[in-house]
């Protein structure tokens, strides 16, 4: 009887998707429809799964317009017909990515959310966007990087994420690898890097504040370690925006057995950006390239409708991604302004695992 009600109900809700409703609309307590669907464990599954989908078929969709958009002047996205009723939540400005080192308010192709959040979010935080990032003065502390608004851009925290990622990226840690990181950050995952002694050994960073610290002779990225490569390799620091340094990369032939990419203050759009146009290029035929995972990581839907836009996008640039999921202690972690939370302005991070993702040239 039950069993039944609820087919009916996925069956429904189907409907409802179908025919325009908005996946990521929320209710006056900030829930989204799959957010209320996950909340009745395995009864709502279905009805969770039909929300994923119907949220990946509008950021696909958008995805799509976004690219067309760029193509015509400022101002036009007002006026614009929505082709498919899925997508109409997704238009509007001020729509939240939700993820850490890439929360963004502005761009195209963003994980929006429905007008009770936009709300919230006005009252709790200023966009993030890279021009004024890379503008605004940082704070370093032992266990976080903030910007100037206390976004977090780093946290000490994710340091379990970022040696899993160098395992999965570089297996057997084998000297010899050419590395290439983009987003120097706390250099959590560089210190991990040089540890491996691989052959090349490439940062790209964009923050003066940071490229400053790098500087710093404690901080043994300096010129001591640029002038330390083994024989036939290079370490070296790419100080500016990925965006102006890989097509200089790419020109010089340089390739790579391991690329990792975590900026902050970038959309995914930028993300899919970099691995449409750059990873082909720059990545050796057999090599792996992973990506900081954390686009939607406060919602839960959101995190699964951007691990699957994801996987679409990279297949389409002609990557197979294995994900692996990483335990996030969250348990232990302490409320929004507690804990480590402390001084950070929001709590980006509330999933239980993080799914890490390993990509490799298809076929
Ligand atoms: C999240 S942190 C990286 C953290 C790093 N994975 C670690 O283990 O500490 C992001 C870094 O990317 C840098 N960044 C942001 N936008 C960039 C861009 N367009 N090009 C290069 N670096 C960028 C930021 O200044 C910041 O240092």
């Amino acid at each position: 009887m039950v069993d039944s009600s609820f087919k009916d109900n996925d069956h429904s809700t189907k409907e409802l998707f179908l025919s325009g409703a908005i996946w990521n609309d929320l209710d006056s307590n900030g829930d989204t429809p799959g957010c209320l669907a996950w909340k009745l464990g395995e009864r709502g599954r279905g009805i969770y799964e039909l929300c994923v989908n119907a949220g990946v078929r509008a950021e696909m969709l958008l995805g799509l317009m976004g690219g067309y958009e760029e193509l015509g002047s400022e101002g036009d996205e007002e006026d614009e017909e929505i082709p498919d009723a899925d997508a109409s939540a997704e238009v509007g400005e001020d729509g939240e990515m939700n993820g850490t080192n890439g929360t963004n308010g502005t761009h195209e192709h963003e994980l929006a959310v429905g007008p009770a959040e936009q709300t919230e979010i006005q009252k709790e935080k200023k966009d993030v966007n890279s021009e004024d990032y890379l503008k605004s003065e940082l704070k370093f502390e032992d266990d976080k990087l903030l910007d100037e608004d206390d976004n977090g851009v780093m946290m000490k925290w994710e340091t379990d994420i970022m040696r899993k990622s160098v395992d999965l990226l570089i297996p057997d840690l084998k000297p010899g690898d050419r590395v290439l990181n983009i987003g120097f950050g706390m250099g959590i995952i560089d210190r991990m890097f040089r540890d491996t002694k691989p052959k090349s050994h490439y940062i790209i960073e964009a923050h003066p504040a940071v490229l400053a610290k790098l500087a710093e002779p404690e901080s043994a990225f300096g010129k001591n370690w640029e002038e330390n490569a083994p024989e036939g390799g290079k370490y070296k620091i790419h100080a500016g925006k990925w965006q102006d340094v890989c097509p200089k990369l790419l020109e010089g032939g340089e390739v790579f057995d391991a690329i990792y990419f975590d900026t902050f203050g970038e959309d995914y759009s930028q993300l899919k950006l970099f691995f449409t146009e750059y990873v082909s290029g720059l990545l050796d035929g057999e090599g792996r390239f992973g990506f900081f995972n954390g686009l939607g990581a406060d919602r839960r839907v959101c995190y699964d409708v951007y691990t699957k836009v994801a996987e679409l996008d990279l297949c389409d640039a002609g990557m197979d991604v294995e994900w692996t999921d990483v335990e996030v202690p969250i348990e232990g972690m302490e409320q929004a302004g507690e804990g480590e939370w402390t001084g950070v302005r929001r709590r980006y991070w509330t999933l239980d695992k993080y799914r890490l993702p390993i990509c490799t040239f298809l076929g």
